[in-house]
C-alpha cells in the first residue's frame, strides 16, 4: 500500500521504517528539513536500536521523506505522528496537530476521490472526531461521495524498544467510525498480524483515544504503587526486589514494571498522566489516585538526595550524576528523573559532574553550566558522592572506579550497581 506518515519524530519514523519493512510503500513528512534530508539520505534522526538498519535498507527509495504535503495525494493513508505537548494547565497542546490538519486537508482539497486519516498522537476523547475532522474536512471541502474517513489508532511502543514493540505488539487498537476505516487499517497491518498474531481490539474513535491514556496511566500508577511499598520497604529493612518478585508472580498483578526506583519520566508518562488529571477537571471529577500517583513520582528525586545527605554535605562538593536520558537505550531527556535531581543538587550548591553514554548533548541543553564527563570513571573520579538516575548497563560494570572517589558514597536510584564492598551503598528502596 502507499501510505503517507506526518511527523518524523520517535514514532513517525519508526512507525515509517516497520511499515516499509512490511512492504508498503511509505511517504514521511515533516517541517523539519535536516530529518527529512537525513531519511532520504538513509540515516535515523533519533537514537533507537536497531531503526539505523532499516532506515539504512529504505531510506531514499521505499520510505521517502518530504515537506510537501502534496505527497499524501499519491497515497492510500495518511497518519499523524505529531507532538501533543502539554500546556501549562498540564492538558495537551493540540496546535501542531490541528495546523497539520488544516495543511492536510488543504492538500487533499485536490486529490481525486476518499483518503483515510489516522490519528497516531496521543490525544484525548474527542478530539478525533470534534477538533481535528471538521478541521480537516473544512479545509478538504469534499463531495459527500469523496469524504475523508478519520480514525485512531494510538501507538504503544516503548523508547530504547520501539521497533520490536512495533513489530510484536501485544495488542493493535483500530478505532474507527466506518468499516471502509477498519478494513483499510486492516489491511495496513495485515503482514504484522499474519507474522505476531497481536490481539486486535476494534472500538470506537472515542475509545480507542481513552485505552491509550488508560494504558499509560495505569503503568505510571503501578509504578508509583511500587515506588510507595518500596519506600516503606525500605523504612522496614525490607528488600523491594524481593517483595516486587513474589507479587509479580501472582499473575492477577504481573512481573513487568515493578521496578522501583528514582520514578518514572519520558516524553509521555508525565505529559499523558497530566493530560488526563487536567481532562478529568474539564468534566469536574477529581482523579485522586492520578494525582497521588504524580505527587509520589516527584517525590522520589529529593529522596534520592535526601540518602546522599545522610552520608554526605553536598555543598561545593563534586558529586557524580550517572545517567540523564530518562531510561536506558535512549538519548531521550524528556521528562527525566535527571533533571530534577540535578536541579536540587543545583540548590544545594554541589559542584555536579554529570555522565551519560549517550544523552550529554540533550542535556547540556538544559543545563549548559554543570560539568560532563566522558565517562562514568571520569565523573566518579575525586567525587563526593554518587547518584544512579539511569539503568545503564554499563553502570553495573563498575568497579574499581569507585576506588577513584574521595568518600565513596552510592545512591542507586535504578538498582544496577553490582558491587558493593568497601563502598557505602544506599538503594533508594532497598
Ligand atoms: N515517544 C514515544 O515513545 C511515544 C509517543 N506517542 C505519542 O505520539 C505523538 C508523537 O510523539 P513523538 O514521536 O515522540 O514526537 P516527536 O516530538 O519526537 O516528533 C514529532 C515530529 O513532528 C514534526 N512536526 C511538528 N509539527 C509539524 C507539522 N505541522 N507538520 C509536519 N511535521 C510536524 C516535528 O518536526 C517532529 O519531527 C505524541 O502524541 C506522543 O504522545 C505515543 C506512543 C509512544
Ligand atoms: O506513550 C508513550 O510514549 C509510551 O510510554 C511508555 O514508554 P516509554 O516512556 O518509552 O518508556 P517506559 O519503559 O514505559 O519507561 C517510562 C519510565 O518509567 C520508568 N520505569 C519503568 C518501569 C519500571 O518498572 N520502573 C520504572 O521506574 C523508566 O525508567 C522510565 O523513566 C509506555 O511504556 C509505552 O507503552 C507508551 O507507548
Amino acid at each position: 500500500m502507499e501510505i503517507s506518515i506526518v511527523g518524523s519524530g520517535y514514532v513517525g519514523t519508526t512507525v515509517a521504517a516497520c511499515f516499509a519493512d512490511l512492504g508498503h510503500t511509505v511517504m514521511t513528512i515533516d517541517i523539519d528539513e535536516q530529518i527529512v534530508d537525513q531519511l532520504n539520505h538513509g540515516k535515523a534522526p533519533i537514537h533507537e536500536p536497531e531503526l539505523d538498519e532499516l532506515i539504512n535498507i529504505y531510506g531514499g527509495n521505499q520510505l521517502t521523506a518530504t515537506t510537501d504535503y502534496a505527497a499524501v495525494r499519491d497515497t492510500d493513508i495518511t497518519f499523524l505522528a505529531l507532538p501533543t505537548p502539554s500546556n501549562a494547565d498540564g492538558s495537551i497542546d493540540t496546535s501542531a496537530i490541528e495546523a497539520s490538519a488544516r495543511t492536510l486537508g488543504e492538500a487533499l482539497a485536490a486529490k481525486d476521490g476518499s483518503h483515510q486519516v489516522v490519528v497516531k498522537s496521543t490525544v484525548v476523547p474527542g478530539t478525533t472526531e470534534d477538533v481535528l475532522y471538521p478541521l480537516l474536512n473544512e479545509a478538504a471541502d469534499k463531495e459527500t461521495d469523496q469524504q475523508i474517513d478519520v480514525a485512531m489508532n494510538p501507538e504503544f511502543l516503548s523508547q530504547g524498544t520501539a521497533v520490536t514493540d512495533f513489530q510484536t505488539p501485544d495488542k493493535i487498537v483500530f478505532g474507527t467510525q466506518t468499516d471502509r476505516a477498519t478494513q483499510l487499517l486492516t489491511d495496513v497491518f495485515e503482514p504484522l498480524i499474519a507474522e505476531s498474531s497481536p490481539a486486535v481490539v476494534e472500538t470506537g474513535i472515542r475509545e480507542a483515544e481513552m485505552i491509550k491514556y488508560a494504558n499509560n496511566a495505569f503503568l505510571a500508577t503501578k509504578i508509583s504503587l511500587i515506588n510507595e511499598l518500596g519506600n516503606l520497604c525500605k523504612e522496614y529493612g525490607v528488600d523491594a526486589y524481593e517483595v516486587a518478585t513474589a507479587i509479580g508472580l501472582d499473575d492477577r498483578i504481573g512481573k513487568q514494571f515493578l521496578r522501583s526506583g528514582v520514578g518514572w519520566g519520558g516524553s509521555c508518562f508525565p505529559k499523558d498522566t497530566r493530560a488526563l488529571i487536567a481532562a478529568a477537571d474539564e468534566v469536574n471529577y477529581e482523579p485522586s489516585l492520578l494525582e497521588a500517583a504524580v505527587e509520589v513520582n516527584e517525590k522520589q528525586p529529593k529522596r534520592l538526595l535526601d540518602l546522599l545527605e545522610k552520608h554526605v554535605d553536598v555543598s561545593d562538593r563534586q558529586i557524580a550524576v550517572l545517567g540523564l536520558a530518562f531510561k536506558s537505550g535512549t538519548d531521550d531527556i524528556r521528562g527525566s528523573r535527571a533533571v530534577p535531581t540535578i536541579e536540587g543538587l543545583q540548590e544545594r550548591n554541589a559542584d555536579i559532574v554529570a555522565y551519560d553514554p549517550v544523552a550529554i548533548e540533550h542535556m547540556r541543553e538544559t543545563f549548559p553550566d554543570i560539568d560532563y564527563a566522558e565517562s562514568a570513571a571520569a565523573a566518579l573520579n575525586g567525587a563526593h558522592g554518587a547518584v544512579v538516575v539511569t539503568d545503564w548497563d554499563e553502570f553495573s560494570a563498575l568497579d574499581a572506579e569507585f576506588d577513584q572517589m574521595t568518600t565513596p558514597v552510592v545512591v542507586d536510584g535504578r538498582r544496577v550497581i553490582t558491587r558493593q564492598d568497601d563502598i557505602i551503598y544506599e538503594g533508594i528502596t532497598w
